[in-house]
């Protein structure tokens, strides 16, 4: 039967082939959905929005201008059981210094309940990545959707140099 995760997942990893390759981050896909519905509230990938945006921030940005809010305020708009799936979990840590994802997910908290991710985030930038601890303490479900690991990581990757 067809796996309404990996759907969305699949969407996901469509929008993170439409990231330009970069060597300092990951090409990532990312969809905020409505649980009760299956409705997608929006689509986002890496450096979609201006600026050095991530796949998620850009799916927050693109609905705050949408609604006229602050980024901050969608836990206001956003459906109680709203769903966020993501090629590559979210960032707990930026080497750019940005305010990381899984900040921008806590303080919507109220809001987004469950986090699908495609892979666990690679160490080569900043390590071991601890956000999904910090999302379940704050009562946030994450669930790894297995099965496109091989190929979320290669368009992840695409814009690295292949390691010598
Ligand atoms: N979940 C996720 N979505 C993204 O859209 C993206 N690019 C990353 N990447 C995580 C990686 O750790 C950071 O890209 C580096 O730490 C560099 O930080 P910047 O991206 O320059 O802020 N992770
Ligand atoms: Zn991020």
């Amino acid at each position: 039967a067809p796996n309404i995760h990996i759907d969305h997942m699949q969407q996901a990893l469509s929008l993170a082939r439409e990231s330009p390759p970069k060597s300092t981050n990951y090409r990532v896909g990312a969809l905020l959905v409505d649980g009760r519905t299956n409705i997608v509230l929006a689509t986002g990938y890496t450096l979609e929005c201006k600026g050095n945006t991530h796949a998620e921030q850009s799916c927050f940005i693109k609905l705050a201008e949408e609604h006229n809010v602050l980024e901050e305020q969608l836990g206001d708009i956003l459906p109680t059981e709203t769903v966020l799936y993501t090629t590559v979990e979210p960032c707990f840590k930026r080497l750019s210094g940005n305010l990381p994802c899984v900040q921008r997910i806590l303080r919507l908290g109220k809001a987004i309940k469950t986090v699908y991710v495609g892979v666990k985030e690679p160490e080569k930038f900043v390590g071991e990545n601890t956000g999904r601890k910090q999302l379940e303490d704050a009562g946030i479900e994450v669930v790894l959707v297995e099965g496109m690991e091989k190929e979320i990581l290669e368009v992840a990757t695409a814009g690295h140099v292949p390691e010598s």
